[in-house]
Order: structure tokens, then C-alpha cells, then sequence
């Protein structure tokens, strides 16, 4: 019968309801949804684009969407580089998709965020927490160094903090390889975190420049202030390669000012191998943990038994074949570091399990942490007395017996004596963040169980000792976000160091401070604090530019010449610097628009093919007088620190990633590599850039964002962003005939594998088995010969006299067929090396005792 008219107008709306509705997300500004990924919302903005945290549509395991331009190759080489990390400090790259303009990467979600904003909010980390990430953080520099890949850019701003609290490195747009090549010239990174060797422009080696890198983090780490840091970049140069770094000796204990001073020593043959570094004192007992775990876990992915070992991987694979997957392609896409969907998917299935068996069988030391746990809020500031006696948890699970009978997590791991013979604000208590400050303002150990129950006990008696209402004025919640992340919590007692705030007035409420209205009868052992607002002493850098760079070219060569050349340059170019908007020439017009400037400022440098040098000699730094001008950053303030003290004038301040144009001949020609290779909804030749454009041989001087520097001020991301330095990054791929490492891994080139049966499994990591000492023997033997060892390439001290020759260098390359040549040598040695291998895999892995359901994560 035929609807009437009622009716077929009821069935009209709803048809026209749901076709709009449909035309509405069609045409929606809004992006919802990324590939099988549902975007949820935004954690970040990076240089291209907004960062969101999204949800797998199939597995609703969270993760971090990136977005990047499709046509900038620092896209493509992040790519490349990240996806071969499968390391438990190294953010994972689980899925990468490619539309028709951009490129998304989906990365492991970091709740914490970066380490910056983390160091921000505490001013200064105690000396247990900065070794415990610091040693995280070497941890990933030593993976990826074994892997014979360099960071380039390595800074706190890179470094991300999981749900646990763990470091997790991150951002390899400025990372290459350095098994074709020991010495780079490339000039990348951040002023204020690079080496002298950088600054002065001279050839360096990579995994040396990443060393002082790390020295300049853990200085900051301890000092809550950048070692080398001037209002004027010039000047900061002149320090980093003039200066050496002062230290506050109520923050740092010897082994720390060791451990920093050998890191940035002036001489990169002087410094040490991350091996040493990981055994060093100041780390322990982190430091060797990791470099055990760090070895097993390079042992067991050399061997390519890294995926579907597990017990819990296989149980999964057999879950999935039998809902009718293609459990082959999976496997298939694993191993290649395929990153697409089904690659995405199985990481993502793995870590739900993992989290869901975790949940099943929580493991015993999770008892202790939740008994732990109950004790914290047991303390009178956390939790009302009250509550405490209402809470099941805490009748269930804490007779008095059976907590004391546990042994504490504070006890396994006890810092060493050298540590803990240290006096007072040196002393360690090496549990995450839980050194707290009495109220001389020194860090003390917090209560253990013991003093946690009788505090307890205590507060029972005298319910006025809880201090649950923290004495916070009624505009905190008003405070903006910058001084939010100021705020610190100082003891009641200003010690004589905090007492430097910014007014100065020894506890009279200063401009901006909280009022604190102290409880009359709080002491110093209730943990009651005084919440303040503090003008922040961290300041993120602001965008330094890498025409900037080019201006400034090498420190103290001020050649006003070069500058104008190269602003006329600038003036040629379609870039208009005005606008900053690049976007209607690209980067490819940028290229080659700014060769002139690039083969003006930098290359003749250093150029391979021995050009003479434009630049002064280092030697001239010293004398040079500074200059004011391009690359200035705001002074920060210098409030609450003592400026009798070198180091407590500088801040720490968000830095601007820069990637010069000095590469050499040898760089520029990786341009044309095309091992590139992203298997998702492009062909490789889209991803191929070679197919897209032609690229000259020469640098941009593009300028990534504007100048400018604030009170926390985010990293510049200008329209320009990554696109901006985007001409700047290159790689070389260049075959080297002798491989002076000790180390023989490699990053795998999946393009010249991509042929071979699927079954034929090649190690993606090969790594000497000889190099790799006995972890059993490391616990012991300290310090240790790291040249034998895997990342300890040309390791201090028996470093082989590097051969600064050039002309060698360009002698293996070939401009035109680079990435072919390198490949078809690099497959030979890689088949020889496997056959040797092949007969040896069976043994070491039951050597290793590598247990088929372990998997590579660990735990500290
Ligand atoms: N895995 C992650 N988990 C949580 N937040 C993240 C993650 N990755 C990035 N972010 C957030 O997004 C912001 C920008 O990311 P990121 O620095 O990687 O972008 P970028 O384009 O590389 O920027 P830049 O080039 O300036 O370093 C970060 O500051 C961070 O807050």
C-alpha cells in the first residue's frame, strides 16, 4: 500500500537528515578520523602541523597522530630512521599513512609529555631522578647508535615521558646513518645543545656530537639551567666552544660534575663511549641495568627473533588466524617495518594484551608498589584519616606483618655508597621523583614504610598535623599556564639557595608568589609546603632559524659580505620573508633558489672537494667581538637564582631544531637515495622524491621561524615550519670499503630486500656477537673497554685516527646511483655476514638463554 503523505514526509526528513548529515562530514573542516584511527584531540603542534591523541578504531588503544608534509623530506627521513627503533626507550612508530598531501605518523602515545615541561615544573630534578632519566635517555641514544644511527638533535624538548614516568626519545627528522659515513658535516641540531666541533664548523662524528648532547642535558637536568646560555646566540657559541660549565655544588655530587665534565669535553676524542657512560657511577644502579638490556634486546633483533616468539605473541597470531586474518601478511608486514595498517594493528594487539595479562596476573612487585601506594596516601598530606579508615584497600592489604616483611622498592635499589656517603642535599633516594624537600629546602630522602606508618599513626593522634588543605591563595586557580608550570613547592624554611626568589626578600611575598599561610603547627617532617609562583628560570628556545645560521655562518665569522649576499638572496627568492610563507614555491624552488647563498656561507667551508674555507679558524673565536642582531633571544629572567654563579645565570630555554646548509657534496647527494620506501596508500615513487623533483645540489638558508623569544614561549612554528629547514636535511648514502667499527649493525635498507621470499628472514640489526660482553661480567667490571662493544664506534679512547681526507669520501659515492651502489655492496657483505651468522644463531641464542616467550620490553 502506498505510504501516505504523512508518511512519506517523515521518511523525506529522514533521508534528507542523514544525506546532510553524511554531506556535513564530507565537507567538514574538521578532520575526525585518520586511516583506522579516530582523532580525539590535540597534545601538541609540531612544525608542520597539530599533533592529536587518537584511538584505534579497532583496538581503542590510544595513540599520538603526527602530521607532516608529503613533500618534506625530513618527513621522510624521520620515517625511515624511526620506524627501524623497536626500543623501550624510543617512542614507537606503530603505523604510518600516507594521504595525498601529507604524511601521519602514528606514534606511541607520551602522557607526560616532554622531559622540558617536566624539568620546568620542578625547576631542577634531584640527582636519583635525573640518573634514573638520564640513564633512560642514553639508553635510547646507545640503541640507536648500535643501530649506527645519529640523533643530531637530541634535547629535552625531544624527549617525551611515557605513563610510567620513562624517558622516551623521539623526533629523528635530523638523524642519519653513519654506517656509510663516520664523519658528517652537516651542521644540524640546536645551538644551545651543540658540540664545539659543531659550532666551529669542522667535519665532525656523529655519535660524538650526540654525546655532548647529552652532557648538556644532564647538566640541565641537575642545574634546572643550560650550561652554555647567552641572551645572544653569538655569545652562546662563543661559550660552548671558549667556556667550561660551572657547577652548583648544592645540586651536583662529584660523580655528576665528572660525568657532565667528560661529556663535554671540548675534545670529541676525549669523550667517552655510551658503554662508559652507562657504567659510570653517577648512573648506577640504571646505567648498567639498561646497558644489559639494551644488549640482550640488540642480541635477540640481530637474530630476527624479536616478533611472534612470545608466548603471548603467539597465542595473539593464533587468535587472529583463527577470525580468519591473514596471519601471513601481518608477520609479513612486522618484519619489514612495514608500518601500515596490519603492522599497526598487531603492535597495538600486542600492547593490549600485554596491558589486559598485566591486569590478569599483576606482577608481584605491583603488590608491593599498590602496599606502597596505600602508604603514600597514608601520609597525613595526601589523604584525610578519615578516608584512610574507609578504605578497603588499606584494611585488605596492609597488616602490619606483612608490609613490614616486604622488602621496600626504596631497598632493591639502593644507590651506590660513593652516592650515598654524600652530605646532605646530595644524598639519593633513587625512586622515581621521590626525593622531597624539608624545609631547609634540601632534598632528603622521603619516609620509608616505617616512617610512613608512624607518620600515619601520628596524624590519628593529631588529626591538626594533616595538612590536606595546602595553603594556596584563591587566585592559583587563575594563574595561567605558564606559571603553573613555574610553580614549586618550597619548604616552609627558604634554604639559603631558594631564598634567592625573585623579590629577594627572604620570605616576604614577592611579586607574583602565592601568599603562604603557613599552619601554625606544622614542622618539618609533616611535609606541609609552601605553594609558589615563581617567574620560570626555564625558558624554551625560540626559533632560531637556519638562516640565522647562514648569517652568522661559523661563530666569529661576522663576514658582512656573506650576509648581504645572502639577504640579497633572500630577496631574490620567491620566499617572502615578510609573510614567511613559503608554501607558494615549495621547497623545491626554495633549493634551488638558495643555492648560491648555501655554496656562499657554508659549503665552501668544508666542502669535500677541498674547497678553500670561508670561515675563520676556531682559534679566531675567542677574540671575536659579538654581535648583536640576528639570533638574539630575550634575557630571561634571572630571578631566584644566584648570579654570583656562572651557571645559575643561564636558563634553560625550548630550542630550535636548525639544519645548516653546509653539507658537504656528499650529504646533498643523498638527496637523490631512493631507498625510501613507505608502504601504505602511496606507491613508493610518490614517496620517492627523486620522482618528484630535482633536487640541486645545495642547501636552503630558508629561515624555519621567525625570532623571538618569550617566557616559555613554544617552539617557533611558523608557517614556514619544517618546511623551512625541510631543503636543509639530506643524507648520504655512501659505501665506506672498511668498517672501522666493532659493531656491524646496520639499518636495514628495505628496498633491497623487498624482493625476497617471505620466509627469508634477514637480521635487521647485525650486531657483532663477539663486541657484546658478558652482561653477568658488567655488573662487575667497571669502568669497561667500550671499543668492543656495540655503538662504541671509533669509542674513546682507542679511537683510530679519523681520515679527514675528502676527497676519499667522495671517491666511494656515486652521485647518480648512490643508494644502488650502497645497496648491492651492502647486501653482499650482509650475505656473507649471515651465512657466518646462520651456523652461529642457533648457539648464542641458547648462550643468551633468550626464553621464547620474553619479550623486549623491560622494566627497571
Ligand atoms: N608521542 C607523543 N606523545 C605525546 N605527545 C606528543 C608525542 N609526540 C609529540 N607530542 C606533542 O606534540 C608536540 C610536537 O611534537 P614534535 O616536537 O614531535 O613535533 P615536530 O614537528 O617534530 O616539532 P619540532 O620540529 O619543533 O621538534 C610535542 O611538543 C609534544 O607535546
Amino acid at each position: 500500500m502506498f505510504p501516505s503523505k504523512l508518511e512519506q514526509n517523515k521518511l523525506k526528513a529522514n533521508i534528507s537528515a542523514s544525506y546532510n548529515k553524511l554531506y556535513g562530514e564530507f565537507s567538514s573542516r574538521e578532520l575526525q578520523e585518520v586511516g583506522n584511527y579516530k582523532l580525539l584531540n590535540v597534545v601538541g603542534e609540531g612544525s608542520f602541523g597539530k599533533v592529536y591523541l587518537a584511538s584505534h578504531r579497532l583496538t581503542h588503544q590510544k595513540v599520538v597522530l603526527k602530521m607532516g608534509s608529503k613533500n618534506d623530506p625530513n618527513v621522510v627521513r624521520e620515517v625511515f630512521y624511526h620506524r627501524q627503533f623497536d626500543y623501550i626507550y624510543i617512542t614507537k612508530l606503530y603505523e604510518v599513512i600516507v594521504t595525498e598531501n601529507h604524511v601521519w605518523m602514528a606514534l606511541e602515545y607520551c602522557p607526560g609529555k616532554e622531559l622540558y615541561d617536566y624539568l620546568l615544573s620542578k625547576k631542577h630534578l634531584p640527582l636519583a631522578e635525573c640518573a634514573r632519566l638520564f640513564s633512560q635517555i642514553v639508553g635510547g641514544v646507545y640503541y640507536a647508535h648500535s643501530m649506527k644511527c645519529v640523533h643530531r638533535d637530541l634535547k629535552l624538548e625531544n624527549i617525551l615521558l611515557d605513563k610510567k614516568g620513562q624517558a622516551k626519545l623521539t623526533d629523528f627528522g635530523f638523524t642519519r646513518e653513519c654506517a656509510t659515513k663516520g664523519i658528517l658535516e652537516t651542521v644540524c641540531g640546536t645551538t644551545v645543545y651543540m658540540a664545539p666541533e659543531l659550532i666551529e664548523r669542522k667535519p665532525y662524528e656523529g655519535y660524538k656530537t650526540d654525546i655532548w648532547s647529552l652532557g648538556i642535558i644532564l647538566y640541565t637536568l641537575i642545574h634546572g639551567s643550560m650550561p652554555f646560555e647567552e641572551e645572544d646566540e653569538t655569545r652562546t657559541k662563543l661559550k660552548i666552544v671558549n667556556d667550561n660549565p660551572g657547577y652548583n655544588r648544592d645540586l651536583v655530587d662529584n660523580a655528576g660534575e665528572d660525568l657532565i665534565s667528560i661529556l663535554l669535553n671540548k675534545d670529541p676524542n676525549q669523550r667517552p663511549s655510551l658503554t662508559q657512560v652507562l657504567q659510570h657511577p653517577f648512573l648506577q644502579p640504571y646505567g648498567i641495568q639498561i646497558f644489559d638490556k639494551t644488549d640482550k634486546i640488540l642480541k635477540r633483533q640481530s637474530h630476527g627473533t624479536k616478533h611472534f616468539h612470545s608466548k603471548l605473541e603467539r597465542k595473539l597470531l593464533k587468535k587472529l588466524k583463527q577470525s580468519g586474518f591473514d596471519t601471513q601478511a601481518i608477520k609479513h608486514s612486522v618484519n619489514r617495518k612495514r608500518c601500515d595498517s596490519l603492522s599497526g594493528l598487531w603492535f597495538l594487539l600486542v600492547e593490549k594484551e600485554k596491558r589486559c595479562e598485566n591486569l590478569r596476573h599483576p606482577r608481584r612487585s605491583r603488590s608491593v608498589l599498590s602496599v606502597k601506594k596505600v602508604f603514600d596516601s597514608a601520609t597525613p598530606s595526601r589523604r584525610s584519616t578519615e578516608e584512610l579508615k574507609k578504605s578497603d584497600t588499606f584494611g585488605k592489604a596492609t597488616s602490619l606483618k606483612r608490609i613490614m616483611s616486604r622488602k621496600s622498592d626504596t631497598a632493591s635499589i639502593r644507590p651506590p655508597s660513593h652516592v650515598a656517603q654524600q652530605k646532605g642535599p646530595k644524598k639519593v633516594e633513587p625512586l622515581d621523583g621521590v626525593v622531597s624537600q624539608t624545609s631547609s629546602g634540601k632534598s632528603s630522602k622521603r619516609p620509608n614504610l616505617f616512617h610512613k606508618m608512624t607518620s600515619f599513626f601520628k596524624s590519628k593522634k593529631h588529626p591538626s598535623i594533616a595538612v590536606d588543605e595546602r595553603p594556596i591563595s584563591p587566585n592559583s586557580g587563575l594563574a595561567d599556564k605558564r606559571k603553573r608550570n613555574a610553580i614549586s613547592f618550597e619548604s616552609r624554611k627558604n634554604s639559603p639557595q631558594r631564598s634567592r626568589t625573585p623579590s629577594g626578600n627572604n620570605g616576604n611575598a614577592g611579586k607574583g608568589d602565592i601568599i603562604p599561610q603557613p599552619p601554625a603547627n606544622s614542622n618539618e617532617h609533616n611535609g606541609f609546603d609552601i605553594l609558589r609562583i615563581e617567574e620560570p628560570r626555564l625558558k624554551k628556545f625560540k626559533s632560531n632559524t637556519s638562516s640565522e645560521m647562514s648569517r652568522q655562518n661559523s661563530i666569529g665569522n661576522f663576514d658582512s659580505e656573506l650576509d648581504h649576499k645572502a639577504i640579497a638572496l633572500n630577496g631574490q627568492s620567491n620566499y617572502d620573508d615578510s609573510t614567511n610563507d613559503i608554501s607558494k614555491t615549495g621547497p623545491v624552488s626554495i633549493l634551488s633558489q638558495q643555492s648560491e647563498i648555501s655554496n656562499d656561507t657554508y659549503n665552501s667551508e668544508y666542502s669535500t672537494d677541498g674547497n678553500a674555507s670561508n670561515s675563520k679558524p676556531a682559534s679566531s673565536l675567542s677574540s671575536h667581538t659579538t654581535r648583536n642582531g640576528n639570533g638574539v633571544v630575550l634575557s630571561p629572567n634571572l630571578d631566584s637564582v644566584d648570579s654570583s654563579s656562572l651557571h645559575s645565570r643561564a636558563n634553560v630555554r625550548g630550542s630550535m631544531s636548525i639544519m645548516s646548509s653546509a653539507s658537504s657534496a656528499s650529504e646533498k647527494s643523498s638527496r637523490t637515495d631512493s631507498f625510501y620506501e613507505i608502504s601504505t596508500a602511496s606507491s613508493p615513487k610518490t614517496m620517492d622524491l627523486r620522482a618528484m623533483h630535482t633536487y640541486s645540489n645545495v642547501d636552503s638558508t630558508v629561515p624555519r621561524t621567525s625570532v623571538g623569544s618569550q617566557w616559555l614561549a613554544k617552539r617557533g612554528r611558523s608557517p614556514v615550519g619544517r618546511r623551512g629547514r625541510l631543503p636543509k636535511r639530506n643524507i648520504s648514502r655512501k659505501l665506506l670499503n672498511k668498517n672501522t667499527s666493532a659493531a656491524q649493525s646496520v639499518i636495514q635498507e628495505e628496498s633491497s630486500f623487498d624482493d625476497e621470499e617471505d620466509n627469508v628472514e634477514l637480521p635487521v640489526v647485525q650486531v657483532e656477537a663477539s663486541g657484546l660482553r658478558d652482561p653477568v661480567e658488567a655488573k662487575h667490571v667497571l669502568p669497561r673497554e667500550p671499543s668492543s662493544l656495540p655503538g662504541t664506534t671509533n669509542s674513546f679512547p682507542e679511537t683510530p685516527p679519523i681520515d679527514r681526507r675528502p676527497v676519499l669520501f667522495d671517491m666511494a659515492r656515486s652521485l647518480s646511483g648512490s643508494s644502488g651502489v650502497w645497496s648491492n655492496n651492502f647486501l653482499e657483505d650482509r650475505h656473507s655476514e649471515t651465512a657466518v651468522r646462520a651456523s652461529d644463531a642457533q648457539d648464542e641464542h641458547s648462550i643468551l638463554g633468550i626464553a621464547d616467550d620474553e619479550d623486549n620490553s623491560f622494566e627497571d
